[in-house]
């Protein structure tokens, strides 16, 4: 039995608040500024509603302003569009997010093309995903870039190490790919069809789960010693938030595993004000 330290998100968070706050207050003094970020819900879901309390809360601690543009759950595609272009030609919006999940029929990855690239603080936009992948300057999204940023908050390395990532959405599982690859990781993307996920798995130092299944991850998906990262926030029956991971099972067979809630959450919604910020003052130095 190893101790299993748990990666916590609040101290990171806190870092990268005082940073997008610094960014802000600076903003206000020099050009009168203040960085703004739009969120735009088309959504009843539960784990995006925790996510926008938590944007709204933590923008206030930062000194960015916040806004949220509600459209029912069963707007068209051609609404939300327009709305998003509407908030890219508006001057006084730095940041836009597009919360997922969308109405059906709808694809994200289409709408967020109306989002302007400079203002694509969450990396929604296929242009931001394919500059990523690329290594040209780009937004990542920022539940992706908050798995890196927790691990090195932690002193985890990754260079030369195995990642199992879990999971192959646009938001999280493919943008992390390239994070990753980036840092020198060895990368494998495993999903629904991996034949068999406890091999992928358990052969990698890092497991980061992403995949949007209460408790897929267990002991026997791992090496002892692993490394955990637990992405997942799906809603339980109390009104909380649990992860992918089931930490009761991997306790004492992983030496670290990030909470849900209090790990990957909180380090995402600083990141998405720290991109806002940089938005921000890139754009008060674009006019001068
Ligand atoms: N375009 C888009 N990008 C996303 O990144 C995205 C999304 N849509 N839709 C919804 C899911 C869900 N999600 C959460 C992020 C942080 C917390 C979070 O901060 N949770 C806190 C608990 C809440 C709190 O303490 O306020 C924690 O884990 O400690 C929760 C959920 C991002 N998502």
């Amino acid at each position: 039995m190893t101790e299993t330290v748990p990666l916590t998100g609040a101290a990171p968070a806190a870092v990268l608040r005082d940073e997008a706050r610094e960014i802000a207050e600076r903003l206000v003094r020099e050009a009168g500024v203040q960085p703004r970020l739009v969120v735009v819900v088309a959504t009843e879901d539960e784990s995006t509603a925790w996510y926008v309390r938590s944007i709204t809360r933590a923008a206030a601690k930062a000194g960015i302003a916040c806004d949220t543009v509600r459209l029912p759950s069963n707007a068209e595609a051609a609404e939300i569009r327009k709305q998003l272009a509407a908030l890219s030609d508006d001057p006084s919006v730095h940041g836009v997010i597009l919360q997922t999940p969308l109405p059906p029929g709808t694809s994200a990855a289409d709408l967020a093309g109306a989002i302007a690239p400079e203002k694509d603080v969450d990396g929604a936009n296929p242009l931001s995903l394919g500059r990523l992948a690329a290594g040209l300057p780009a937004f990542a999204p920022a539940t992706a870039e908050a798995v890196v940023s927790l691990l090195d908050a932690h002193g985890i390395g990754l260079a030369g190490r195995g990642v199992a990532v879990v999971g192959r959405s646009t938001v999280v599982g493919k943008p992390l790919a390239h994070l990753l690859l980036d840092r020198d990781a060895t990368v494998t993307v495993c999903h629904s069809r991996t034949a068999d996920l406890a091999a992928a798995t358990g052969s990698a130092d890092i497991v980061v789960a992403a995949a949007g299944r209460a408790g897929l991850i267990t002991a026997a998906h791992l090496a002892p010693g692993a490394i955990v990262v637990d992405v997942g926030t799906n809603p339980t029956e109390d009104g909380g938030l649990t992860g992918d991971v089931d930490a009761r099972s991997v306790a004492g067979r992983a030496a670290a595993l990030s909470p849900v809630p209090g790990g990957v959450g909180p380090v995402t919604t600083a990141l998405l004000l720290q991109h806002t910020a940089l938005a921000a003052s890139r754009a008060v130095a674009g006019h001068q």
